[in-house]
């Protein structure tokens, strides 16, 4: 080398970046905690359940139900039980899917899920938040219940979208060309959020991109970088989440997206979140957007048909605590057992009477569509 050139080397990349931490491949960590064949069953079903409901040709009501967040896997496999008594108790009306999320996307800063900081503490440790999540989703799959997630960095789906039967991304990413690069090669039914200013188009969009081939750059399942060619997605659908403008839940806004969705070729029918701009983030107000769901199935109007599902943010204990990070990390948190660190959520009974509610009006959707 010329000694020359190389004392005049100007560094010019990496300025900003204080160190890389080199992970286990997704592969490593696959083979520790494996998947049995009763497991991979438990998804496969709940992916082919999903797609049949979101296709019309299964005419129970899709329930996506849980915490907003999984900030403590003991309590939110105390949930996960005592949702899949209901899924059962509810299975002839209602398809129940466990709402697992453990990557948030975040308005500015803030926590951004189990995956990222799984003790909640500033210290990252992503590769320990990688094994938890697995965990927790091999977990789950014991129990019989399917699993919804939100994808939401681009490699983290390799260590663990084996064990997810439906996918979301976010009403912030649905414009990001790379979450819909992801979503076509995606292996389950995925469903995109309108975005957070409330515009559908954006959505179409996406479903239109993630059913295309794609052609990417990500890694593989031994870690490498790798270039990626997808087939596309069939199975993508919008989800209503409402927007800065008001919620998007009612008849007429269900109505004028089945409506465009059928326009651009997309599936017609749509999953309604009673949470986030559709009730302006309060539990209270989520509950009575479901009744307001319940209501339309039961009305039997155009609307009804085009529901093919809700999503519910839900845990314990009612509502939201806030979560200190340093004071996490000085252990002196008290967290309150079961209660969400992101967005509020209903309690339990709340949650146990709404879905008996969307149960009901789901039987008498059936009725009338007869
Ligand atoms: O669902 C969670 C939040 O609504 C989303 O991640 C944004 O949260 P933030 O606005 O508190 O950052
Ligand atoms: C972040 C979420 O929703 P949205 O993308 O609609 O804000 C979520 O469902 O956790």
């Amino acid at each position: 080398m010329n000694p020359v050139l190389n004392a005049d080397k100007i560094q010019t990349s990496n300025l900003r970046v204080t160190s890389f931490s080199a992970l286990q491949t997704p592969q490593e960590i696959i083979e520790e905690l494996p998947a049995t064949t009763e497991q991979s069953a438990v998804v496969d079903r709940g992916r082919a359940e999903i797609r049949a409901v979101m296709d019309g040709v299964d005419n129970r009501l899709l329930v996506i139900v849980g915490p907003c967040s999984i900030h403590d896997p003991e309590a939110g496999l105390d949930y996960a039980r005592r949702l899949a008594a209901v899924a059962q108790q509810h299975s002839s009306e209602l398809l129940i899917v466990l709402r697992a999320y453990f990557e948030k996307p975040r308005t500015t800063v803030g926590w951004k899920g189990l995956i990222n900081d799984p003790r909640l503490d500033g210290s990252h440790d992503v590769a320990a938040g990688l094994r938890t999540a697995r965990r927790f989703l091999l977990d789950v799959a014991d129990l019989g219940l399917p699993v919804a997630t939100e994808f939401l960095e681009p490699i983290s789906p390799q260590y663990m979208a084996d064990l997810v039967s439906w996918g979301a991304i976010g009403a912030r990413t649905t414009e990001s060309q790379i979450h819909r690069q992801l979503a076509s090669g995606l292996s389950m039914p995925i469903g995109f959020k309108n975005g957070t200013d409330g515009g559908l188009q954006v959505a179409l969009d996406a479903c239109t991109a993630a059913s295309a081939a794609q052609t990417f750059l990500g890694i593989d399942e031994a870690g490498r970088a790798a270039m990626v060619s997808t087939a596309g997605n069939a199975d993508t659908h919008l989800i209503l989440r409402g927007g800065n403008a008001g919620p998007n839940y009612d008849a007429a806004n269900v109505v004028r997206a089945a409506e465009l969705l059928a326009e651009a070729g997309l599936n017609p029918r749509l999953i309604v979140d009673a949470s986030h701009a559709n009730s302006g983030k309060s539990h209270h107000r989520q509950a009575e957007v479901a009744l307001d769901v319940a209501a339309q199935l039961e009305g039997a109007g155009h609307s009804a048909s085009a529901i093919a599902g809700i999503m519910l943010e839900s845990f314990l204990v009612a509502g939201a605590q806030k979560l200190d990070i340093a004071d996490q990390a000085a252990d002196d948190a008290g967290l309150v057992y079961g209660q969400s660190v992101t967005d509020a959520c209903m309690d339990w009974d709340m949650t146990v009477s709404t879905l008996a509610q969307l149960a009901l009006s789901s039987v008498q959707r059936a009725r009338v569509s007869r």
